[in-house]
This record gives structure tokens, sequence and C-alpha cells, in this order.
């Protein structure tokens, strides 16, 4: 099977100009996420895990070293190179980013923060929001939530808003930030069984989990970064 996103050597520093300090983040880094498979990245904190998804996503931009990334055309990007409007392309098509935290627009409410994705694809405003409202049921937010702007929910409906939004649309490439960081047990186990659901439609996903037992559960493959060290693949 043909790797829907193939790092290698992949570095970032950070040149902290006023101090005239180089602050390394990761470190020749090589990673394959297959579609329908989860790969999962850990390694201490500090090792640069967070920093790897960025550099996908492009928030940051790589010090060296490759991402490609094969799209459904089966035509491969360097994500590490490509311009800026090839990255909001996919950005907006392709590659999902879920974050621990929402960064939520003021008025809007859960709903509508939650259907976007599927707006900006096309759907149809009644499609979207049927989708919108299952998926919140299925994440357990309280349907008194969902005409509300989530800017006073807490910590854990704020990251259900947030996978909720990550999820509907169903990138090809989906990142994961600690996505499960603020739940209870049971909602984990809510995401658990959506992450599964969507690996069996062939999403493929990077993610990093604040819960080892997850990376047991859902990991078809793991890589360990080491802090500052080339981070190898591991057998799960
Ligand atoms: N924007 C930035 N500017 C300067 N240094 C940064 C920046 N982002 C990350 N770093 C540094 O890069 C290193 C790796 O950070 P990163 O958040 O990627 O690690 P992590 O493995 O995800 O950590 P954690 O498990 O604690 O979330 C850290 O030393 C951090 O201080």
């Amino acid at each position: 099977m043909k790797p829907l996103l193939d790092i290698d050597g992949l570095s970032k520093h950070f040149q902290l100009h006023e101090q005239q300090k180089l602050i390394p983040s990761c470190s020749a880094v090589k990673v394959t996420v297959y579609p329908g498979q989860l790969t999962a990245l850990t390694g201490p904190t500090g090792s640069g895990k967070s920093s790897v998804l960025k550099c996908i996503f492009r928030t940051y931009l790589p010090s060296s070293g490759r991402i490609l990334y094969c799209d459904q055309e089966g035509k491969v990007t360097d994500l590490a190179q490509a311009s800026e409007y090839r990255i909001l392309q996919l950005r907006r098509r392709d590659i999902g980013f879920v974050t621990q935290f929402l960064h939520c627009l003021p008025r809007k409410s859960a709903l509508e923060i939650t259907i976007e994705p599927l707006l900006a694809r096309g759907v149809s405003l009644a499609e979207a929001q049927r989708r919108g409202r299952e998926l919140l049921a299925q994440l357990r937010v309280p349907e008194r939530l969902w005409a509300v702007p989530p800017a006073t929910f807490s910590g854990g409906e704020k990251q259900r808003i947030n996978l909720a939004r990550g999820l509907i649309a169903r990138p090809r490439l989906l990142l994961l930030d600690e996505p499960t960081s603020s739940l209870d047990p049971g909602t984990t186990e809510n995401v658990a069984e959506l992450i599964d659901t969507i690996k069996q439609e062939g999403v493929g996903i990077l993610a990093i989990f604040h819960h080892p037992e997850l990376v047991r559960r859902l990991a078809d493959q793991t890589v360990r970064l080491q802090a500052s060290s080339p981070g190898m693949p591991e057998p799960c």
C-alpha cells in the first residue's frame, strides 16, 4: 500500500534572534501514515511531537526534510516546500487538524462552528446541520449547548466541539494533538469508537494521545521521538 504521508529527515528549530539562541524542536523524524491506519507519535515532553504536526499543517515551516503527501489523484506534494496556495487548498479539502484548544469566533454557535468545514465543501445547510447534530449527539454534547457560542463552555465541552469540527468533513489525512486530554472516561471511549469508525472509512491518522491506552488500542504503528534525536518506527 502506498503511504498517504511519508516524512523523512524532518527537523525544526527556532531561531531566537534577540537572545541569539537556537531552540531545537524535532530532529531527523521519519514517519509514515497509511490510508485507514493510525500512526501514534509518542515521546517525552518537549521532544517535538506537536511541532511535527504543525510542520505537516504548515503552521510551522520545517527547517529541513521532506513531508510527502499523496492526494486522491495520486499527485505527490512536498508540504515542506509547497506554496501557501497549495497548502490552503489541501487544508480545505484533504488535511484536518484537531488541536487541544478551540479557537472560537464570537457569536457563532457550537453547531455553526461544527458544520463550517461541510459548508466550505459545498454541502447544503440543511444536510450540514443534520450531520452536525448527529455528530454532536454522538460526542455527548448536551443539546441545550448546540445553539450557544462555545466561549463559555468547559474545557471538555470545547474539546468535543473541536473534535466534531475536525471530524465532520472526513479529511483524507487527520492530525490529532491530544484530542481527549480534557475528556472523562465515557466520552474518551466515544471518541475512540469514532476514531475506529473513521479509520475503517479509510482516513489516515497521525495522532498524539494523552492516554497511553488509546495508543495501545488505536495505533497500527508507533513512532517514538527522543529529545532532539532521530525518531524511529517501533512495532506496536
Ligand atoms: N513557537 C515556538 N517558538 C520557540 N520554541 C518552540 C516553539 N514551539 C515549540 N518550541 C520548542 O520546541 C520544543 C518541542 O515542543 P513541542 O511542543 O513540539 O513538544 P511536545 O513533544 O509536543 O511537548 P509536550 O508533550 O509537552 O506537548 C520545546 O522545547 C518547545 O519549547
